[in-house]
C-alpha cells in the first residue's frame, strides 16, 4: 500500500457482462474523505462501474488499486476482506432475520470488533436501535436503507461503493440517510463512491462529480463547477464533456 496513493484508482477499465462491453476505458481516482458522485444517463454505466470495482463484473482490460494495491485479479469477497464496502441498489438485507441479526452477518468478516461496529452504526443510525429486534423485512423503506448501509459499515470498510441511496424513499428518510453518509465521510473519513438519479441531494452531498457518458467519465469537475446548462445536457443528450479528455 502507498500512503499517498489514492484509496481508488481505476486505469482505463474496460468492464461489462459477458460478451457485451459497457465501462470503455473508463479512468477515475477517488481522492482521500471525499463524496465524488457518478451521474449520467440511464445506461451510462454507473451501477457497472460499482460492480465492477467491486469485482462483479467481467473485466476486458485496465487496472484497479486500492490504496496503491493492484486488485485488479482480485474477487469480489477479497475486496470485501481489504476493506472495499458496497451498498447495492437493490440493498443487501436479510428479510427474515432480525435488525440485531443483519448486523451481526455483516460483521462476519471481522467478529472480534463486533461490539464495536454495532456501537459506531447505531450511533449513525439510532432509528436501528430502537428496532433492534424487528424482523428487517418488517422495516419501513427508510429504515431498510439505513440497515442496508450499516450492514456495510459493520466490516469497517475504508471506501464505500453507494448505488442509489435515496431511491423510493420519502424525503424525510433521505434527509436522514444523507446526514448519515456525510457523517460517514467527515467523522470516520470514508471516502465515498456515490451513484445517486436524485442531482440535486447528490451535488448538495458530494465534494466533485465525474459525468459518464457511455461508459466512459467524461469529465471530472468539483460540485461547485457544474452549471445547469451541464445538467441539461447530461439528461437530454449524454453530450457533457463528450469527445474531450477523460480527467482522472
Ligand atoms: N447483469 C447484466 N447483464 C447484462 N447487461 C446488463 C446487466 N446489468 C446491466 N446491464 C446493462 O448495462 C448497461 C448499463 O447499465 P447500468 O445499470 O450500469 O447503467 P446505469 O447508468 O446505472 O443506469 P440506470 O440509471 O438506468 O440504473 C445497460 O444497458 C444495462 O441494460
Amino acid at each position: 500500500m502507498t500512503a499517498s496513493a489514492p484509496p481508488l484508482q481505476l486505469d482505463a477499465v474496460t468492464a461489462g457482462y459477458g460478451p457485451l462491453v459497457i465501462l470503455d476505458r473508463l479512468s477515475l481516482a477517488l481522492q482521500p474523505d471525499e463524496i465524488l458522485l457518478v451521474l449520467g444517463a440511464n445506461g451510462s454505466g454507473k451501477s457497472t462501474l460499482l460492480k465492477t470495482a467491486m469485482g462483479l463484473t467481467r473485466l476486458a482490460g485496465g487496472r484497479l488499486a486500492l490504496a496503491g494495491e493492484d486488485i485488479t485479479a482480485w474477487p469480489a469477497h477479497r475486496r470485501a476482506a481489504a476493506g472495499i464496502g458496497y451498498v447495492p441498489q437493490t440493498g443487501n438485507v436479510f428479510a427474515g432475520l432480525s435488525v440485531r441479526d443483519n448486523l451481526r452477518m455483516g460483521a462476519f468478516l471481522r467478529p472480534a470488533a463486533q461490539a464495536a461496529a454495532q456501537a459506531a452504526v447505531l450511533d449513525l443510525f439510532p432509528r436501528l436501535a430502537e428496532r433492534l429486534a424487528a424482523r428487517a423485512g418488517a422495516l419501513s423503506g427508510g429504515e431498510r436503507r439505513m440497515l442496508s448501509i450499516a450492514l456495510t459499515m459493520m466490516a469497517e470498510p475504508r471506501l464505500l461503493l453507494l448505488d442509489e441511496p435515496s431511491s423510493d424513499l420519502a424525503p424525510a428518510a433521505i434527509d436522514l440517510v444523507f446526514a448519515a453518509i456525510d457523517r460517514i465521510r467527515r467523522e470516520r473519513r470514508i471516502p465515498v463512491l456515490l451513484v445517486e438519479q436524485n442531482v440535486a441531494r447528490g451535488l448538495a452531498l458530494a465534494d466533485r462529480v465525474v459525468v459518464m457518458v457511455r461508459g466512459r467519465a467524461a469529465a471530472t469537475m468539483p460540485v461547485g463547477a457544474v452549471t445547469s446548462g451541464d445538467l441539461h445536457a447530461l439528461f437530454l443528450d449524454g453530450s457533457v464533456g463528450a469527445g474531450g479528455p477523460s480527467q482522472p
